[in-house]
């Protein structure tokens, strides 16, 4: 079990030497044992000191250590494309990826579902689905473009990042920060699962307003690793993602090689099982916004550029309501994707790895099955187990890429789960 330090946003400070962090400064004129100090910025050096994020790290080799990169081609579905084609307004949906994809680590097993600015823009998100069945060995991966949230859906995912190691299971989340660099391990053999890349400001808490300052997912559930290194001396391949493309640069050793750091900007992982949902005790299904996790913020107040927002186990014992999501037409756009159980909005066509998209003003909600089920049911508190959906809302429409749309895995019937609902009758 590795080890992580509690708490969001933290200035942390770990060292895996004894005597590798500096005190008292962050560039002495010579670090201890001739590391090199280095500071990763992920917000300009000038930006308000509440919103300010960057670590120093002290590692065995200056990261610029490496030659020119030049284009990868081992991941072709690794990539926005097709975000600015016209969009069809249609409700979208995707069966769990089932494509067999052999063979691969989790760079190369990544598939691009949909993007939604611009790949040069630093806002937006992008979503993608990861399967793949290889450690990466001698390789390793940084992205400029974002930071990245993995979500895994089946196997765990142990991520070996610069600034430690996180081990995710399928029901955490974890993220990278722009620019650090990782490889990843597949514990179980194989993996499957989700990553929301968020292009803008980086992901934090929402805020509580009238619930107050407890509740949702509470600061000290989130973890940081300790500091982590590897001292390899061999050909490695770095790959990073820059303006929605891929490149590789060989290396003679591991990027991974900070002995020690301290800051702000930091790989974080989060249990949802820790989040503390709050819903009605009254009557009417409160909008989903009571079920953000984190929030990347657009530059408009309270229109997120991306939230990420879920849907966990929990009571229901609204009185005389409509229980599961109403219909609705939204101004956010909404990508959604289900990790185990059941989601209560769908009876049927929503199986854990799914994918769906419902974009700005497309009519959605509850399909027939669960409208007539939820509108004839006896009101009685009832348990909702075993489950979690979550959902990428934000404020740029959704474009499926290229590779998505010819998958086999996109369901040409989706509408259907909207048809014959019986007309309202008038007195
Ligand atoms: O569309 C969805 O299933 C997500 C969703 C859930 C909910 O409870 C209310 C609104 C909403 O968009
Ligand atoms: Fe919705």
């Amino acid at each position: 079990m590795p080890d992580y330090l509690s708490g969001f946003g933290n200035h942390f400070a770990t060292e895996a030497v004894p005597g590798a962090l500096p005190e008292g400064r962050n560039s002495p004129q010579r670090p201890a044992f001739g590391l090199y100090a280095e500071q990763l910025s992920g917000t300009a050096f000038t930006a308000p000191r509440g919103e300010n994020r960057r670590s120093w790290l002290y590692r065995l080799r200056p990261s610029g250590m490496h030659g020119a990169y030049r284009p990868y081609a081992g991941a072709p579905a690794f990539a926005p494309t097709g975000w600015d084609r016209p969009l069809p307004p249609n409700r979208m949906r995707w069966s769990p990826l089932s494509s067999v994809k052999e063979g691969v680590d989790l760079i190369d097993g990544m598939t691009t579902m949909a993007s939604n600015r611009d790949p040069a823009g630093m806002d937006g998100v992008t979503v993608h689905i990861y399967r793949a069945d290889r450690d990466m060995k001698a390789r390793a991966f940084f992205n400029a473009d974002a930071e990245m949230l993995f979500v895994p859906q089946q196997g765990r995912l142990r991520l070996l990042t610069e600034l430690g190691l996180l081990e995710l299971a399928p029901g955490e989340i974890g993220l990278v920060p722009r620019g650090v660099r990782f490889r990843a391990e597949l514990p179980d053999g194989a993996g499957r699962g989700y990553v929301g890349e968020n292009h803008g400001h980086a992901f934090r808490l929402p805020e509580l307003g009238p619930i107050g300052s407890n509740g949702l997912a509470n600061p000290r559930d989130f973890l940081t690793p300790v500091a982590r290194f590897e001292d390899r001396d061999e050909p490695f391949e770095l790959i990073q993602k820059f303006r929605g493309a891929l490149w590789a640069v060989a290396l003679d050793h591991s990027p991974i090689d900070v002995v020690a750091w301290h800051g702000n900007l930091a790989p974080w992982k989060y249990d949802l099982a820790r989040f503390n949902t709050i819903g009605t005790v009254s009557f009417d299904h409160p909008d989903p916004s009571i079920f953000t996790v984190v929030t990347a913020p657009s530059d408009t107040p309270g229109t997120a550029n991306c939230d990420f927002v879920i849907f966990p186990p929990r009571w229901m014992v609204a009185e005389d309501t409509f229980r599961p999501p109403w219909f609705h037409r939204n101004v956010m756009s909404e990508c959604m994707g289900l990790i185990h159980g059941a989601y209560d909005a769908k009876a049927d066509g929503f199986a854990p790895g799914a994918l769906s998209i419902h974009n700005l003003m497309a009519s959605h909600g509850p399909d027939l099955a669960t409208w007539v089920k939820a509108s004839e049911a006896v009101l009685q508190p009832h348990h909702i187990e075993g489950t979690m959906a979550f959902m990428f809302e934000s404020r740029w429409p959704f474009a499926p890429t290229t590779q998505a749309l010819e998958l086999a895995e996109l369901q040409p019937d989706y509408d259907d789960c909207w048809q014959g609902f019986p007309k309202a009758r008038l007195p």
